[in-house]
């Protein structure tokens, strides 16, 4: 169906996220960029200026000088929506006054990710939460604004993967996931070389919280009448996640153990079709930034690895491989996502072509 394009916003345009946002949203079928925002530190300077690009890619044309406006919401009073790649520090606050000034705000950062008016979607797996925003709006008596989150890039990883197990053979017990994440999820300039050239750093600050409290969110189902969201009460989901900063540039990896609910366990070749069978509502609503394949199955036994699969489709898929028995749990397996796509600016754009194709931005 052939629409004229939206209006779009960018904040936090200058950083690590902000710049996936610009490189996928330059070209975009639905949308085009109208505003960007940034700190005091940049507005009122040409974009080219402030930002420290750092894709291989250069800047496209059409944002070069185009000049960076304060993170207010007149000069984006225009935007059907609005992506926010901002510090955490200063999200809460900017993104409600967006959505006070009756904006729409596709966001990445955690401030109200647990907000219970708020979807947490992942793409890939609960794009039915959006109905939940009909409710925000009128819990809040706005006629137009509202909030939507994606997770944190290492949720996003595990619940992709543990979707596909729980469509084919109903709820997960017990989860526990060990991540290696890269350098770029700590932003720029992030992790000092002295501290993670030629060294793992076993600890990221709140991480191993919010992927074991975010996971049920996700996985959870929506309330009757979409009043909000069930935090997969009937069938409680324990997480426990342990998370390590590695010297890799991007690109998260997580190795994951799984208990299914159900006393009988699937094969391993079971296990395996659900990975590959896997199919998503945004890849069915033809999302153009949906990857052809949700959960990619490697056979090699020492795949996925970041450097090598980090790349396929885009970046907007979940690389699966070493799908094997667990001798404490019923299956483990590795996955690997690329944490600043699909663990971040990717999914707030899929997110953003769910809600179009529903009716939710105009
Ligand atoms: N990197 C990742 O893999 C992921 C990040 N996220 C989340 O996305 C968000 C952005 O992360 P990331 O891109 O890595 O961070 P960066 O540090 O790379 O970028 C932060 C952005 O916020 C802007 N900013 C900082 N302070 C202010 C302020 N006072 N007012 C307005 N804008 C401000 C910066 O502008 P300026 O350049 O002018 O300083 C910059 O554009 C964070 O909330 C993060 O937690 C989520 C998932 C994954
Ligand atoms: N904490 C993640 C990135 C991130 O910003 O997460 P969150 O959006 O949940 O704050 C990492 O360091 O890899």
């Amino acid at each position: 169906m052939s629409r004229s394009p939206i209006k779009v916003g960018i904040l936090g345009a200058t950083g690590t996220v902000g710049q996936r946002f610009i490189e996928l949203l330059a070209t975009h079928p639905y949308f085009e960029i109208h505003a960007l925002g940034a700190s005091a530190r940049s507005a009122g300077k040409e974009y080219a200026q402030v930002t420290k690009w750092k894709l291989s890619t250069p800047v496209p044309e059409s944002v070069r000088k185009m000049v960076v406006q304060e993170c207010v919401p007149e000069p984006f009073k225009e935007c059907g929506v609005v992506f926010s790649g901002l510090d955490h520090d200063v999200a809460g606050e900017i993104e409600d006054a967006f959505r006070t000034a009756e904006l729409v705000v596709f966001s990445n950062a955690k401030n109200y990710r647990r907000d219970p008016l708020v979807p947490l979607m992942v793409p890939l797996v609960n794009p039915d939460h959006i109905e939940v925003v009909k409710y925000q709006q009128q819990q809040l008596k706005l006629s137009k604004g509202y909030i939507v989150c994606n997770a944190n890039c290492s949720t996003t990883a595990i619940v992709v993967p543990l979707k596909a197990l729980e469509v084919a053979f109903g709820p997960l017990k017990t989860v526990m996931v060990t991540t290696m994440q890269a350098i770029s999820g700590a932003g720029y300039p992030g992790v000092s070389s002295l501290d993670i050239l030629d060294n793992v750093v076993p600890y990221i600050g709140g991480e191993e919280e919010k992927i074991e409290w975010e996971t049920s969110k996700i996985l959870g189902g929506v309330l009757p009448g979409a009043t909000g969201f069930d935090l997969h009460a009937a069938n409680p989901l324990t997480v426990s996640a342990n998370c390590n900063r590695v010297p890799v540039i991007d690109g998260h990896l997580a190795c994951v153990s799984v208990q299914f609910a159900a006393e009988t366990k699937p094969s391993i070749d079971e296990v395996r079709a659900a990975f590959s069978g896997f199919v998503t509502e945004a890849q069915t609503l033809k999302c153009p930034s949906a990857p052809g394949q949700a959960v990619v199955l490697h056979d090699a036994p020492d795949r996925p690895q970041p450097r090598l699969d980090r790349d396929l489709y885009a970046g907007a898929c979940v690389s699966v491989g070493r799908v094997r028995d667990c001798n404490i749990f019923d299956v483990k397996f590795v996955c690997l996502l690329d944490n600043v796509r699909l663990g971040a600016a990717t999914s707030s754009v899929i997110n953003a072509e769910i809600a179009v194709e529903k009716g939710y931005i105009v």
